[in-house]
């Protein structure tokens, strides 16, 4: 379900440091790790948990630091699965 910008932002008080980027829309959240490896380590856990429930971020990684961003491609629309695949992040990031 496409979700509307106050329910995007009900939503958002539930996650960690995600924002709205109400131009695309999108929620996205930038994560910092100690180093290369720990960046690529935690993409492959996304991966793993993005492949599960067929539902994909967007991820932008420069050196230690990733830049990921959730959206609805099908929908050009933030829904509750991405919320949903937000929060599962949030339990990967150490
Ligand atoms: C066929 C497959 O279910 C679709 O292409 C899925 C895959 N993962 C996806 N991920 C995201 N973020 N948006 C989509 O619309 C989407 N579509």
């Amino acid at each position: 379900m496409n979700l509307t910008e106050n329910q995007i932002q009900d939503g958002l008080t539930r996650l960690t440091d995600w924002e709205l980027d109400p131009a695309v829309p999108a929620i996205r959240r930038t994560v910092r790790l100690a180093d290369f490896l720990a960046a690529v380590s935690l993409v492959n856990e996304i991966a793993q948990a993005a492949e599960q429930v067929d539902h994909h971020p967007d991820i932008d990684i420069r050196y230690n630091t990733l830049h990921l961003t959730l959206s609805t491609h099908s929908e050009g629309a933030v829904t509750e699965q991405d919320m949903a695949l937000a929060a599962r992040i949030d339990e990967l990031v150490p």
